[in-house]
């Protein structure tokens, strides 16, 4: 049985978007399968992205495990601009989940239509990604963002009173005990999201092969551009392409600092090497950019990307 916080305070100590039952949880165990390691962490629910990120900053947790990005919405900007531009924690792992979102309603409200529904709660990629639901079926509703899927969920099942539906994953459905009035809502079937695990330490011991899940590897650097220097992405991106490194993902994050002015965030699609990787750093860097290394981790992806069916009423 999983550790209670009381129960040890020096054992390995995990931080997530909590409360219980959110996907990032769901993400989390998946990814314990993986690192033995991490399967004897305590797990602490943090109300916040920025919470779970600042507590292992701080050292008071060992890892934090956050959504990073989604296939229907992009990147969760709150993990990268903390990444950015508050804390300077490695990324140790990333996992991706199929998310299926679920339209979840108190029990004692199980008999009533959506079209009575007055609110619908969620966080807001959840709710991005059930637009045509909420369209079709409460399209009067309010939408009220949570921090979380399942801190949505549990207020659903604290507020009988109300006309409610949180929109979530299936297990926060049960954790809080709602009603799973339609399921598999979201717009699009092949949704998946990336999580990342982030910690100041490498994870110890081997990597468990598991045959559902494709184990690729991945170097993720931020770069800041010089100012004044035209051309200068298109000679970064050229240190990558003739050294035939593969890039799986440019994003750029506004630098803050002022109006057009931006970081790239760079995936490339290997593990740091000793020539190639540090070869185009170093290229990049004597163009007089500013590179950080956020980490070089190993990504697992479930292999079985087959698509979900639309939505199935319960009952
Ligand atoms: O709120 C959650 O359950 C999360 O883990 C964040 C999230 C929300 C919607 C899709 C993927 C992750």
């Amino acid at each position: 049985m999983r550790q209670t916080q009381q129960e040890s305070q020096t054992e390995m100590r995990v931080a997530y978007l909590g409360p219980a039952g959110t996907y990032t949880e769901e993400a989390l165990l998946g990814l314990c399968k993986l690192m033995p390691a991490l399967g004897q962490a305590t797990f602490v629910a943090r109300p916040t992205i920025a919470d779970c990120l600042l507590d292992c900053d701080r050292g008071n947790v060992d890892y934090a495990m956050v959504p990073m990005e989604n296939s229907i919405e992009g990147s969760v900007n709150m993990t990268l601009d903390w990444l950015i531009h508050h804390v300077e924690i490695p990324i140790r792992s990333e996992i991706a989940l199929l998310i299926s979102h679920h339209a979840l309603v108190h029990p004692d409200r199980k008999d009533s239509p959506f079209s009575n529904v007055e609110k619908v709660l969620s966080h807001p990629q959840a709710i991005a990604q059930c637009h045509q639901f909420i369209r079709q079926h409460c399209p009067h509703a309010l939408i009220e963002y949570t921090k979380s899927t399942a801190e949505a969920a549990e207020y659903v099942a604290h507020h009988p009173e109300q006309k409610l539906v949180a929109i979530g994953p299936r297990v926060a459905g049960e954790t809080y005990g709602l009603y799973e009035a339609l399921a598999n809502i979201e717009d699009h079937p092949n949704n998946y999201t990336r999580f990342v695990l982030v910690g100041h330490e490498s994870v110890n011991g081997q990597s468990i092969e598991a045959p559902k899940m494709q184990r690729t590897d991945k170097t993720s650097i931020l770069v800041t551009l010089p100012e004044d220097f035209p051309g200068a992405l298109h000679q970064v991106l050229s240190a990558f392409a003739w050294r035939k490194l593969n890039l799986t993902r440019i994003e750029s994050r506004p630098t803050k600092k002022k109006l057009g002015s931006y970081f790239f965030i760079i995936d490339i699609g290997q593990g740091m090497d000793d020539t190639l990787v540090p070869g185009a750093i170093a290229e990049i860097e004597a163009l007089g950019c500013q590179v950080r290394l956020l980490g070089s981790y190993p990504c697992y992806m479930p292999q079985d990307t087959t698509t979900r069916s639309t939505m199935s009423m319960k009952g």
